[in-house]
């Protein structure tokens, strides 16, 4: 062989050799990279576990802290606050009302004719809109204009088929998703805000006399006659359609829990105890916090960074607010620590709430073979284009991981509520256990339907299939609306001389 063909032979020989070499220590970093992922998903796996066991404790816990909220103001960080709530609608209401329902990421006006016993609700309508994020973080008087604007427009689109008495004010329900405590059922003062709402002006203001003043700035001739909690109107809406409502559970942006106690099994009320027996509590279960909760180092930097570091703990592991940006954080120490993306980290995952729940829930919820949603919510949202099945794959393991945690502890918090109030067990006393009924809302419920199913079956895993079959939990669908509207009836300044 010549001399330039035993040198080509030889060049070619170490191109080969070289090529192997780096396929080599490609496929050792890919191997070494993905047993890096592994490691991390598994150790994500165990720091999220809620075996049947620690639900239990999470539920008796919740119970516990329940009767500790109801001992003394300050007894527990369950506000359990008393909502002045203590006549459920009774299905006879008549008359138009509004409803203003603020939540945590919308905005509802809501108008019912209600037709009594009979007739129920005659007519309604209702407009939502998002709520400007600068909104929630600005000044007072603009957020309650900007609702009272909203009203005042809605108001002014009021049509033939809704009619009121001559010289009747418009009266109005007015929900109202944070912790308020409450003085009349027409008033109380904010204790804090949560969410992404940050209005330090507000605090400590009565919520009410905020909005009547900005109704009067709008020229607005209208009397709010309820301030609820959007979990105490969805109680109140679920009633009015089913009498074996005893508890209702929102979760939306945010998270909580209102039922109906026994008004002698409040220690901290000193009112005259209400003719009905009963008081509808507020539990504000969103800040329930316990050491049978699985935290994780992600939850504690997103609680750190969080406009209310330390607050609404239980909130911040399974509200739709939070799940996302859970996800967000696991993957972007998957993408620095073991390169889940390749060799950099998109910059877009490093932005807080940059991935919302609904998106983690459509990557949830792909069950095309590629998992080309996946592909597409990662491309088009994080910027992370030509990802490999294998990493869409943990994407979608990661969800699980995170939706599953959360919708056992929301399953772990209903039946600290039916412990509580005695409906836990099929058999009680030797009588066998009513029916029961809690009344679920919120977007998060509503939409995301792995999260749903995973919070009934834990439901029926905690309490067994015999104590469960006495208990239904149901979506309400925006029963906080109906219910306020029907609260500002039942309590409307012209009650009397309807019943005379
Ligand atoms: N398709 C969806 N999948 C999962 N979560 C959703 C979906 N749509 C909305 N959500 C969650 O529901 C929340 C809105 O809940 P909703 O009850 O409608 O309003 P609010 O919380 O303002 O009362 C959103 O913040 C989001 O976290
Ligand atoms: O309907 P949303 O906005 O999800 O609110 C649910 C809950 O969110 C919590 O943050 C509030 O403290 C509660 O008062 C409220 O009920």
């Amino acid at each position: 062989m010549g001399k330039a063909a035993v040198t080509t032979a030889v060049v070619c020989a170490a191109a080969a050799c070289a090529v192997a070499a780096l396929v080599v220590r490609y496929r050792m970093r890919s191997s070494g990279r993905w047993a890096r992922v592994a490691a991390l998903l598994k150790e994500l796996e165990e720091r999220c576990a809620t075996p049947v066991g620690k639900l239990r404790q999470v539920a008796d816990a919740m119970a516990v802290e329940m009767h500790a909220g109801l001992a003394s103001e300050g007894g527990s960080k369950l506000k359990m606050l008393i909502s002045y709530v203590n006549n459920l609608p009774t299905g006879e209401e008549t008359g138009l009302f509004y409803a203003l329902d603020l939540g945590g990421t919308n905005f509802r006006v809501l108008r019912v004719q209600l037709g009594g016993k009979e007739r129920h609700v005659l007519k309604q309508e209702f407009e939502e809109v998002s709520i400007p994020p600068l909104l929630m973080v600005g000044g007072s008087d603009e957020l309650f204009d900007f609702i009272a604007s909203a009203l005042a427009k809605f108001v002014a689109s009021e049509g033939e088929d809704f009619h009121l008495p001559v010289g009747r004010q418009r009266e109005i329900g007015f929900t109202f998703s944070f912790p308020v405590r409450q003085t009349s059922i027409a008033s109380g003062t904010l204790i804090k805000w949560t969410k992404g709402f940050n209005i330090d002006e507000t605090v400590g203001e009565d919520v009410v006399a905020e909005l009547t003043r900005a109704i009067e700035r709008q020229g607005l001739d209208m009397r709010v006659s309820a301030l609820i909690n959007d979990t105490v109107g969805t109680l109140a809406g679920g009633r009015y359609h089913d009498n074996d409502v005893v508890a209702a559970v929102i979760l939306g942006t945010g998270t909580n829990a209102a039922y109906v106690e026994r008004a002698h099994a409040i220690p901290k009320w000193h009112g005259l105890l209400p003719k009905s027996g009963e008081m509808v509590i507020n539990m504000e279960w969103g800040n329930f916090r316990s050491s049978h909760l699985p935290l994780t180092d992600y939850d504690q930097a997103l609680d750190n960074e969080s406009l209310n570091p330390s607050e609404q703990i239980f909130e911040k592991l399974i509200s739709g607010m939070y799940l996302g940006e859970i996800l967000r954080r696991v993957l972007l120490q998957l993408a620095k620590e073991a390169s889940l993306f390749g060799d950099y980290v998109p910059p877009k995952l490093e932005i807080p709430f940059m991935l919302r729940t609904p998106v983690m829930s459509a990557m949830h919820h792909d069950t095309s073979p590629d998992l080309k949603v996946v592909g597409a919510k990662l491309k088009d949202l994080l910027g992370i284009p030509n990802t490999s099945l294998k990493a869409r794959k943990v994407v979608v393991q990661i969800c699980d991981i995170v939706a599953r945690r959360g919708a056992r502890l929301a399953a772990a918090g209903v039946a600290g509520i039916l412990k509580k109030v005695g409906r836990d067990t099929a058999v009680k006393g030797g009588e066998s256990v009513p029916r029961t009924v809690v009344a679920m809302d919120g977007g998060l419920y509503e939409h995301y339907t792995i999260f749903r199913e995973c919070l009934q079956a834990t439901f029926e895993e905690m309490l067994g299939a015999e104590a469960a079959a006495s208990v239904v939990i149901k979506l309400a669908n925006d029963g906080s609306g109906i219910g306020a509207a029907l609260l500002a009836a039942s309590h409307s300044q012209y009650r009397e001389l309807e019943q005379s």
